[in-house]
């Protein structure tokens, strides 16, 4: 037989004993350890075949429709087994706080990283991967303190203009060709633009702009393709070696000094910082568009209320100062969010040691733990026909009392796009401001219509964020 069949053949035995051998230890095993404690409940598994199958779907947000099949006859929290480790997942707003909110602190921690993630997150020195400690705890501050608190944010405000400059020329020249836009590569550059000055400061021009956004887009587009270098990375270094070699080039390069940044130094942090508010924030202001343009009524009600604020003379642009005087806008972001949230998974959580949640259910160490974001916003008692997009619902909500709707969760979770607790994104103002800042400038600036006067498609696509499976195309018309 061919050498490297035998080979393949030998690794195919030994994964198959392997996972037999750990899944019906975590299974067996784990059950037992508090005597009367289970798991939540499971759907009846083939070990091995059933994780092949699981781990055949790229990403875990790929598997909602079975999900949502599976929890209604489960129930609100069950137990899948993805390779050797329990995942949990949590249907249901009730056990969500309990778990992010009640119990935060036990909640907080990361499961240990793929061999992938590992070198992406130079051993978990990230923010979103580190373990629950003192290293994500001075990884999250300097974060927060430096780029993302709203008094740090505000020093970036002539950057958000800059940016704003560049989409509107961007704009302005699609707009003379009379053809309909397809706006997500417009926002897409715009939010990449802006992070990177951000990151790197003013001097970086758009060339430079362009050279990082290759790499990132390099590095997404071969996300699926080195996702199977996890299954068994001691093997796949043999087997796959070429694969891996690709995999390292694709780190980000100095253009100029031609050297690797340091793994521990700040490379993995830009890039971190880039991926995690470019694709989020298009994703969900591609949302809020498409419904803008789907919903003219909407689009005319906020047309009004913003040049209520602006007023009729010569002021062309929004300034930030004027965003807190437009309650209709912030709903109409927050609605978008609550429809179409653009993570429909947390980052996986995971519990320091084995607790016993809610008093029914063992949650071991191992497994990892996630919350269905989209199902949690779209609870009919507590949001009246939960699939319309109706921005009113957060003008008045609350019984009146004035107050503004927490989006951090941390009294009730009634939604929940940022996640929630100790984890909860800690971009999520920046994001909230970039959104309204961006979507005002539009649509004051042009009246945003569908083509042909045609419905707007609402169906969704799994990447890495849930986005338009039919890009959103615009004609413009300047107001
Ligand atoms: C609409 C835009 C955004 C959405 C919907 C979003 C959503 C999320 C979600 C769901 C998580 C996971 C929370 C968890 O695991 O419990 C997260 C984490 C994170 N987000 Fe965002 N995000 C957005 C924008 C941003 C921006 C602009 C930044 C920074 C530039 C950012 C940085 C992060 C980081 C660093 C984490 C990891 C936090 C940790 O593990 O402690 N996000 N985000």
């Amino acid at each position: 037989m061919n050498h490297w069949l035998l080979v393949l053949f030998s690794i195919l035995i030994s994964i198959s004993i392997s996972g037999i051998l750990k899944f019906i230890f975590n299974r067996y095993f784990i059950n037992s350890k508090p005597a009367h404690y289970k798991l939540p409940p499971s759907p009846l598994s083939i070990p091995v075949i059933s994780n092949l199958l699981w781990r055949g779907r790229i990403s875990p947000s790929d598997h909602h429709p079975i999900l949502n099949k599976l929890h209604a006859k489960l129930g609100p929290i069950i137990t899948i087994y993805l390779g050797s480790r329990p995942v949990i997942f949590i249907a249901d707003r009730f056990l969500a706080h309990k778990a992010l909110i009640q119990n935060g602190a036990v909640f907080a921690n990361r499961p240990p990283p793929s061999a992938t993630q590992k070198i992406v997150s130079s051993n978990q020195r990230n923010v979103s991967l580190a373990s629950y400690g003192p290293t994500w705890r001075l990884l999250r501050r300097n974060l927060t303190e430096n780029f993302l608190h709203p008094s740090r944010a505000k020093s970036f405000s002539h950057s958000r203009r800059w940016v704003l400059q560049i989409l509107m020329n961007r704009l302005e020249s699609q707009e003379k060709s009379a053809q309909p836009v397809r706006i997500r590569e417009h926002l897409q550059y715009a939010m990449f633009c802006l992070l990177v000055v951000m990151c790197f400061g003013d001097n970086v021009d758009e060339t430079q702009i362009k050279q990082i956004e290759e790499v990132q887009r390099r590095t997404f587009l071969s996300f699926k393709r080195f996702n199977i270098l996890n299954i068994w990375p001691r093997m796949t270094k043999i087997v796959m070696r070429r694969r891996w070699e690709e995999f390292y080039q694709l780190r980000l390069e100095f253009p100029d000094e031609k050297r690797k940044l340091d793994e521990v130094e700040i490379s993995n942090l830009c890039s971190e910082f880039l991926n995690a508010g470019t694709d989020t924030t298009t994703t969900a202001l591609e949302w809020i568009m498409a419904n803008l343009v789907k919903y003219p009524k909407i689009q005319d009600k906020l047309f009004m209320e913003i040049k209520g604020v602006v007023g009729n003379g010569d002021q062309e642009e929004v300034s930030e100062s004027d965003l807190r005087r437009m309650p209709y806008l912030k709903a109409v972001i927050l609605e978008g969010l609550r429809r179409h949230p653009p993570a429909r998974l947390l980052v996986p959580h995971a519990v320091r040691e084995d607790v016993v949640f809610n008093n029914e259910y063992l949650i071991p160490e191992s497994a990892a733990i996630n919350f269905l974001v989209a199902e949690l916003g779209w609870d009919p008692k507590v949001w009246e026909d939960p699939l319309a997009f109706k921005p009113e619902r957060f003008l008045n909500h609350d019984n009146g009392t004035g107050q503004e709707f927490d989006i951090t969760g941390s009294r009730e979770i009634k939604m929940m796009p940022f996640g929630a607790g100790r984890r909860i994104c800690p971009g999520y103002q920046l994001a909230m401001l970039h959104m309204e800042y961006y979507v005002a400038n539009l649509i004051l600036k042009y009246e945003c219509k569908s083509v042909d006067g045609g419905d707007v498609d609402l169906s969704e696509k799994v990447e890495r964020t849930m986005m338009m499976k039919n890009p959103l195309q615009v004609h413009l018309s300047r107001r």
